[in-house]
């Protein structure tokens, strides 16, 4: 890439969040993840080149020295800080405008100190040998995937139902989304195979912003808008087809919707899992802890078996990451209060603390190096403080499963097709597709954030009290033809045993 010939129309809008927009090159595999400001800064630019080129070095420097260690290199793309020309910049931003959803046009693209983050393009790996059919990108943002078990925590409810469940409710009832989301992470972070079916299956059936299908690219699948109405299941059946026929389904093109997704699911729940011969780690959240009361998975139809997460998959260490939070929001509190006061008394000691970073071997000592009792320190509360961002980024994260179907031209050093092939083609087993799994957006939150999660813990927690965790009917997720009333009863009716 010339970074003194850029043009944009090498560029097209692939998507965003709530702090970034990405736009990926038409031809190779990269992205550039752009800074978003509130609408009201566009006029002024909210901070000076120097500090937006900081703020984007340190967002690599804290997914490559701090996350990358916690969470495993293996899963980790940092990308590097790019300086780009503002006039490519602002041309750029006129011509992604259109597509951007409306709900994420309070913020704007940030034209002005023309930095960026350039990173692989995560939904269009590079593949060694051509396929026929382009690889395809699932990505879930799992959310928290455990129950809070500090004495810190002064609602009940908290230690019953996950996080999400209850912020569900909150988000419907304020019109974030029109449907509520029946997905619950302690299902998918079981380790569970019927538990993370089950949890999947809710990641279809109501995306949001949790889950969003790629091909070749481009996105597939997701929840569009607030308002969008259904997903066209019968559409993403039609994709992953393919990717599915074998045996003789192959020969016939015949394959029930059913048995699709549930090898799709099946591939998926694979990869999650995956991650070499790591040992199976019994659930590490806990006796108790790790059912959520909200989720809809019925205990009792639980078969022996595995029960926790292998230890090198790439949901036990997002999971272990999380659980840094020890104390949660609510016991954070207090120690960020007494950060707040030493660096109000002494302005000068932020940098010594590494508040804001920088994001270094340094910082991440400070955080591992923790005293497990408080002993009334500055640097204890620092340190507790640390771990709850760094939790927090874990909290926050995206998981990016490539799937690569075997390539059409597999053939061995004697130009034979391999027995691998020829097995899958005449097999009544689901083809081989490779899979390759990262995680994605680790930036750091800011330590400024925390009495604001305070606030949003109490909005919804008293709002879940205050409805009695019950939803409305009316807003239940649709299920597009395939899901029926007795499906939901039971996962195992529409998903084979496995
Ligand atoms: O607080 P949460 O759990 O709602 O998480 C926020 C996310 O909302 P979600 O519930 O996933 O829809 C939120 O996502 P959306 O904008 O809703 O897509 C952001 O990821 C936000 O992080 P940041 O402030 O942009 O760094 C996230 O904020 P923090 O991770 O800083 O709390
Ligand atoms: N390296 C990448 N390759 C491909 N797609 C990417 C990559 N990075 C981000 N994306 C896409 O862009 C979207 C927005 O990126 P990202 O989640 O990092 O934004 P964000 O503003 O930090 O999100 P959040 O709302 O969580 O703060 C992602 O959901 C993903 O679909």
């Amino acid at each position: 890439m010339e970074l003194d010939k850029m043009d944009e129309n090498d560029w097209k809008y692939h998507g965003e969040g709530n702090k970034s927009l990405v736009v990926s090159h038409v031809q190779f595999s990269r992205v550039l993840r752009l800074l978003k400001y509130p609408a009201e800064d566009s006029e002024n630019p909210p901070q000076t080149v120097e500090q937006a080129f900081r703020q984007i070095q340190n967002i690599v420097d804290f997914s490559s020295n701090v996350m990358s260690s916690l969470l495993g290199d293996k899963f980790i793309h940092s990308g590097e800080v790019v300086k780009l020309p503002l006039e490519f910049v602002r041309q750029l931003s006129i011509k992604v405008q259109h597509q951007r959803p409306a709900w994420r046009c309070d913020k704007v693209m940030d034209i002005y100190s023309g930095c960026a983050l350039c990173l692989p393009n995560l939904t269009s790996p590079v593949l060694h040998q051509p396929t026929h059919t382009p690889p395809l990108c699932i990505e879930i943002k799992p959310k928290c995937g455990f129950l809070p078990s500090s004495k810190h925590v002064s609602k009940d409810i908290k230690t019953k139902v996950c996080r999400f469940c209850m912020h569900q409710h909150y988000k419907v009832a304020n019109g974030k989304w029109k449907r509520p989301s029946l997905y619950c992470p302690l299902d998918l972070f079981s380790g569970n195979r019927q538990r993370m079916h089950f949890a999947i299956r809710h990641l279809i059936e109501e995306p949001q912003n949790n889950f969003k299908i790629f091909k070749g690219g481009q996105c597939i699948y997701s929840s569009k808008e607030v308002s969008d109405d259904s997903m066209d299941l019968n559409c993403l059946l039609h994709h992953l087809r393919p990717y599915f026929l074998y045996g003789n389904n192959r020969i016939n093109s015949h394959m029930t919707s059913k048995a699709v997704l549930n090898d799709f699911i099946t591939v998926l729940v694979n990869a999650l899992l995956s991650g070499g011969d790591g040992e199976v780690v019994t659930d590490s959240r806990g006796e108790g802890r790790s059912f959520c009361e909200a989720s809809l998975f019925n205990k009792e139809r639980i078969r022996p078996g595995s029960q926790g997460l292998p230890s090198d998959s790439v949901l036990f260490r997002i999971l272990q990451t999380q659980m840094l939070d020890t104390l949660d929001v609510e016991g954070l509190y207090p120690l960020y209060r007494r950060v707040e006061q030493h660096l109000q008394d002494f302005p000068k000691e932020r940098t010594r603390l590494q508040m804001e970073g920088p994001y270094n071997e340094a910082f991440l000592e400070k955080l591992q190096k923790c005293p497990t009792e408080d002993d009334g320190s500055v640097e204890y509360a620092v340190a507790k403080v640390h771990q709850y961002r760094v939790a927090m980024t874990a909290k926050d994260c995206s998981i990016m499963v490539a799937l690569v179907p075997g390539s059409e031209e597999e053939e061995d050093d004697e130009g034979i097709p391999t027995q691998r092939r020829l097995r899958d083609f005449l097999s009544s087993r689901p083809p081989a597709l490779s899979y390759s799994v990262s995680i994605l957006d680790l930036d750091p939150k800011p330590f400024d954030s925390i009495p604001s999660q305070l606030r949003l813990d109490q909005k919804i927690v008293s709002c879940y009290l205050r409805t009695g965790g019950a939803l409305p009917k009316v807003s239940l997720p649709p299920h597009a033809g395939i899901f029926t009333a007795a499906e939901r009863e039971d996962c195992t009716l529409l998903f084979h045993p496995m």
